[in-house]
């Protein structure tokens, strides 16, 4: 189809980087290993903040590594051609992202005791983020308005299909002891009992100065400037110059773009397609 996207299994996939073969590559035959780090979110979710931490916790807080890898081949997306091939013959504790839904992540996760964190977001904030970050890059559809975007995103003709499916397939399994969830908007509110937990999930002790380096160096602020984390390195091909991924980096932005006939409509079909989850699950407003 020529619509913008890579279809696979009836997801829309970004239309640069991602191909059937590999897709299908990745479910079926790549390997988790027990001492893999899986970091799993549906876009726009706050991935690469995570990615951050994670990464600062297995320095000890040592800013080097974030400061000389770019953050795509730090944890790479297994589901991306260039993620894929580096992980594949990699040795070792790998640490892994990915935004598959739970049907197209490799089948070898279930066999496996690697260590899987989901992030969570309110998905407004999330369809806000993708509304602003899309529309400036070149991996899928840009959406010409608010508007359009709203529809594509309720509809899930958006990268990585619908939020709400994609959600209730991971909150499907939660429970597990290898499966830690998390939300963005609680690692916003409580940035170093979230990190405290992350360490200690992973089993990397953190000493205090480590701990508050961890949390200097994977602030919105030092995470903006650094260029290694910032997607400045993927302009011109994969973003617009204008394109931005550390945006404001704020909970509730949503309020500010959604007008009240949106915001009553999501509230809607959030309703009728998630009320059967704990509302404990959802931790925002
Ligand atoms: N250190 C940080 N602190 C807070 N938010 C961060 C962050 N790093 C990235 N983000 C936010 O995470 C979102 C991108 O998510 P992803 O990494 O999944 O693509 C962006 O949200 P906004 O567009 O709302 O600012 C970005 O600003
Ligand atoms: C190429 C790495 C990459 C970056 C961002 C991705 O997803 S999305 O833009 O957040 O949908 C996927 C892969």
């Amino acid at each position: 189809m020529s619509d913008g996207y890579v279809w696979f299994e009836g997801i829309p996939f970004p239309s640069m980087g991602y191909k059937p073969e590999v897709l299908r590559e990745a479910r079926e035959s790549f390997a988790l290993k027990d001492e893999d780090v899986l970091i799993l979110t549906y876009p726009k979710s706050g991935t690469n903040w995570l990615i951050e931490i994670v990464c600062l916790v297995y320095s000890k807080g040592d800013p080097k590594w974030i400061q000389s890898v770019p953050i795509l081949k730090r944890s790479p997306w297994v589901e991306v051609e260039y993620g894929y091939n580096l992980l594949k013959d990699k040795e070792g504790p790998r640490l892994i992202t990915s935004h598959l839904p739970i049907q197209l992540i490799p089948k070898s996760l279930f066999n496996s005791k690697a260590k899987v964190i989901y992030l969570i977001r309110n998905p407004r904030d999330v369809l806000t983020s993708g509304y602003f970050f899309f529309g400036a890059s070149a991996f899928a559809k840009k959406p010409q308005s608010m508007e359009e975007y709203f529809g594509w995103f309720i509809k899930g003709n958006v990268p990585y299909g619908s939020w709400f499916d994609h959600t209730r397939g991971w909150m499907s399994i939660r429970g597990k002891e290898n499966f830690l969830i998390l939300s963005y908007e609680e690692l916003k509110r409580d940035t170093r009992s979230i990190v405290e937990m992350i360490s200690q999930f992973l089993g990397k002790k953190l000493e205090p100065e480590e701990l508050n380096s961890v949390l200097k160096n994977s602030s919105f602020q030092v995470m903006k400037e650094n260029n290694m984390s910032n997607f400045s390195l993927l302009r011109g091909q994969f973003l617009d110059k204008n394109g931005i991924l550390l945006r404001k980096g704020i909970t509730g932005d949503w309020k500010n773009h959604f007008t009240v006939a949106q915001a009553e409509a999501f509230d809607r079909i959030f309703q009728e397609k998630m009320a059967d989850l704990p509302r404990e699950l959802f931790p925002w407003e």
